[in-house]
């Protein structure tokens, strides 16, 4: 399917110089990506490939950025608007000549970023739909975020009032509504007839010739709660989309030491590296490098570097992971070598305890030893107990749901390292190896018994 991506208008709302603007608003950074890369690469997440760019103001600007699309494995078609003064209509019906081919098509606008989700599980939403009736040229779908009262700007929005799965009302003037047009439209082929029909009196506002298919009853909602889109209208809808964006980077399944101590840093340190050209790869190495400098440090007698160092690659192994899935650089190789450098620079510190407790002169050798080798054992487990339960039940281990109790200590990654780190800052080198060895095994322990409850 194809999507029509409106990027004609001025954006004058967005003002924000007394001079020329640097960039057309869909060029405008966002995190690392301009706003409307984010709209080809959420939508690319959600299967679409293929784009046709209506452009207008400054549009030569637009077309020399993103060129062909290839550089994002996209083809991008351009259909140039002269009416971009007027409404979103025109900018649809300028699309016309490239969609001849096409039954349905999407419309997305350059100025809302959307989650990939939203999209993905709009066109299952559509899809399932159509599949219903005979003939669905003038069946059209709109994603409508059914919390209207979670949208910053609701005065400005396209508000919408749905019933019995229809779209009884939809306008900015409105004033009975249970939802907002978040500007995601799957169309049939036959909107470009009734926009033609409604030019003279809509005066090209999209809106308004969609009036004519509220009263057919043709225009169905996706309503949806949560998941997250913002449209980027003034400058505070900048900072708005930044900060929401940013939340959504946490994975649910964080241990508490990652919650609440290491993501409020590592996202802060995301929001500038993301401006950078550091891969999350790179940054995995990079939090491994810092493992491996830890256990040096407490093997040549400077537990309190260790220590904070162990904390600070805890950190970093939050930004690989924040960058990836900000930046659309998310790769299975790089979940594969971020879970392999962990398990290398957990081994890189506890050799770095045991060495330095040796080393520091521990009272007995042969205990520092043993417990050493027991953590050393356990440590891996934790994943391997994770990843093992993923492929035996095709479910993902979430120790959240499923450690009970044990998820308030510290057996995961997060908790571990914190704990290195604790060890470090008080120079107990012995007694964190000694609460390592127990928790890394009686995590593996406990965990037998989590699986075989749920594997029956
Ligand atoms: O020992 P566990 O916790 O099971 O190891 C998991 C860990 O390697 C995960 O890596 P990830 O980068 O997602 O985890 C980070 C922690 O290592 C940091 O300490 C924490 O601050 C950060 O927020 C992340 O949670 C792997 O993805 C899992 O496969 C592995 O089980
Ligand atoms: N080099 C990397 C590192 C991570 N990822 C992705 O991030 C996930 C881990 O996220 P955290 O916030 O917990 O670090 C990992 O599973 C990958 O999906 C990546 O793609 N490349």
């Amino acid at each position: 399917m194809k999507a029509v991506v409106v990027a004609a208008g001025e954006g004058s709302r967005m003002r924000m110089t007394a001079g020329k603007e640097p960039f057309p608003k869909p060029l405008l950074p966002l995190l690392g990506l301009r706003i409307i890369e984010r709209v080809f690469l959420a939508a690319r997440k959600a299967g679409i490939k293929e784009f046709v760019v209506v452009i207008g103001y400054r549009g030569d600007e637009i077309r020399r950025y993103l060129g062909d699309g290839s550089k994002w494995g996209l083809k991008i078609q351009y259909a140039f608007n002269e009416h971009w003064l007027n409404g979103n209509g025109y900018s649809l019906l300028a699309a016309k000549p490239y969609l001849e081919s096409e039954n349905r098509f999407l419309l997305l606008m350059a100025d809302h970023i959307f989650e990939p989700n939203l999209l993905k599980h709009f066109l299952q939403f559509t899809d399932d739909e159509i599949k219903k009736v005979q003939s669905d040229k003038n069946l059209h779908f709109l994603a409508v975020d059914a919390c209207p009262e979670k949208v910053t700007d609701l005065e400005e929005a396209t508000k919408v009032y749905t019933r019995a799965g229809k779209i009884i009302a939809l306008g900015k003037e409105i004033k009975d509504f249970n939802g907002v047009d978040c500007g995601i439209f799957n169309f049939g082929a036959g909107i470009f007839e009734t926009v033609e029909k409604s030019l003279k009196d809509s005066g090209g506002s999209l809106s308004e010739a969609l009036q004519l298919v509220v009263k057919t009853g043709n225009l169905r909602p996706f309503e949806f709660k949560n998941y997250y889109w913002h449209d980027i209208d003034q400058k505070k809808d900048l900072q708005q989309a930044r900060q929401k964006l940013l939340q959504h980077l946490l994975p649910k399944k964080d241990g508490i030491v990652s919650r609440y101590f290491n993501r409020p840093i590592s996202l802060t340190i995301t929001s500038v590296l993301a401006n950078l050209s550091a891969t999350p790869n790179i940054i995995s190495f990079f939090s491994f490098s810092l493992c491996l400098l830890g256990g040096v440090l407490f093997a040549l007698g400077y537990p309190l570097a260790g220590g904070l160092l162990a904390q600070l690659a805890s950190i970093i192994d939050g930004v690989d992971g924040e960058i990836a899935r900000l930046k659309f650089q998310e790769s299975l190789f790089g979940a594969y070598l971020d879970s392999i450098l962990d398990r290398y620079g957990d081994a890189a510190l506890i050799g770095g305890l045991t060495a330095g407790s040796l080393l520091g002169g521990a009272s007995s050798p042969s205990f520092v030893l043993i417990m050493g080798f027991l953590a050393l054992t356990a440590s891996p487990l934790s994943m391997l107990a994770k990843e093992k339960y993923a492929n035996l039940t095709g479910k993902t281990y979430n120790p959240l749901e499923l450690d009970g109790y044990l998820r308030y200590f510290p057996f995961n990654r997060d908790g571990r390292l914190a704990l290195i780190m604790l060890g470090g800052v008080f120079n107990q080198l012995t007694a964190t190896l000694l609460l390592l060895a127990l928790l890394t095994n009686l995590q593996a322990i406990y965990r037998l018994f989590v699986v075989r409850q749920n594997l029956g």
